[in-house]
């Protein structure tokens, strides 16, 4: 059975790349321009196969399995206006971030516009450049449905993508979401030059907040401990590659960082930084984020916030 894929960003043609190892991919995205060249601007130095059809009509888009490539910003409104059309399928939410508008996740935007898709979510520790290059990866496909759950897990695993499975679809999107932010604020640690013992604190407060966030979420403690939680957490506050740990890094030597790259946690920091007060949890380095992220407070400032809160246990 073949699969789509909506978003011909870096991540939606990695995994369209992956994804054609197995069969026949289409690709949708807006912008395809560039489709003749075989060649993403998004993902260079990546050759499209022959079996990715690359279209930017969406009446093409007639697969029961359809991956939503799109930043978690952007989807609402693409939902809002194309869902009627994708509803009754398989819809794979491949987006880490929380929407500012609504204060959900992607899954629970999809669920609103297409309720009588069943709804997935693919998320975990990997680059779109080291999936198109074909090297192993491991993620999590979450849905709620056991059985659609191990039929997507077949149906997306690649040759070099190792899909797990579960049904805590709050936890894993919490985790992909959350841990953008904490990245963010690794970064800044780097870029201000705090060092990597503040950045191993800042993992692992971070990695706190996120448990707790999560868990007032009705997610599963072991799904944050899984690869779409802590494994994702690792791989972003370690790794330059990752834009949201570079963005940090540029907000901590205060440096200016292109507006058109896709940094979700900057976004979804000051959609935690809105969850903390409507649900009253102390998500102190997030909220922090979201304020150095808005220019509100300066990084000097929110380091001091953080020392100097109360003492207390572990
Ligand atoms: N790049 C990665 O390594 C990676 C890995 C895992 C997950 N993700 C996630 O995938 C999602 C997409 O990220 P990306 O890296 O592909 O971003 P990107 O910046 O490379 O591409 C985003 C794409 O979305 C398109 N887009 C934006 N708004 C749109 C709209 N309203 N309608 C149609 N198309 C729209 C843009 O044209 C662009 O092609 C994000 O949530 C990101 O966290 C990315
Ligand atoms: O480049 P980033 O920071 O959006 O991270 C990409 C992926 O989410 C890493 O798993």
């Amino acid at each position: 059975m073949s699969v789509a894929v909506i978003g011909a960003g870096a991540f939606g043609t990695a995994l369209a790349v992956s994804l054609a190892a197995k069969g026949p991919v289409t690709l949708w995205g807006r912008d395809t321009g560039w489709s003749e060249s075989r060649e993403n601007p998004r993902l260079p130095g990546v050759t499209l196969p022959a079996n990715i059809h690359v279209t930017s009509d969406l009446a093409q888009i007639t697969q029961q399995t359809v991956l939503l490539a799109l930043p978690a910003q952007s989807l609402g409104g693409f939902l809002a206006a194309e869902g009627a059309r994708l509803d009754g399928r398989n819809l794979v939410s491949c987006a880490k971030g929380i929407d500012l508008g609504t204060l959900e996740g992607p899954s629970v935007l999809i669920r609103a516009a297409c309720p009588a898709a069943i709804v997935a979510v693919l998320t975990g520790p990997s680059f779109a450049a080291d999936i198109a290059r074909g090297l192993p990866t491991a993620l999590t496909l979450a849905c709620a449905d056991a059985d659609a759950a191990k039929a997507l897990q077949h149906q997306l695993s690649t040759p070099n993508l190792r899909l797990y499975r579960t049904t805590d679809v709050a936890g894993a999107e919490m985790g992909g979401a959350l841990k953008n932010v904490i990245a963010i604020a690794a970064g800044a640690a780097i870029g201000a030059g705090y060092g990597d013992s503040a950045r191993a604190a800042v993992i692992t407060r971070g990695f706190a907040e996120m448990q707790r966030l999560a868990a007032a979420m009705q997610a599963q403690p072991e799904t944050l401990a899984g690869l779409s939680g802590l494994g994702d957490l690792v791989l972003t506050c370690t790794s330059e590659q990752s834009r949201n740990f570079r963005y940090g890094q540029a907000l901590g030597a205060g440096r200016d960082f292109d507006a058109r790259t896709t940094v979700e946690g900057a976004a979804t920091a000051r959609a935690v930084a809105a969850l903390a007060a409507r649900l009253g949890l102390d998500l102190p380095i997030s909220t922090l984020i979201a304020g150095l992220a808005e220019g509100r407070i300066a990084m000097e400032q929110a380091l001091q916030i953080l020392l100097n809160r109360p003492l207390k246990e572990e």
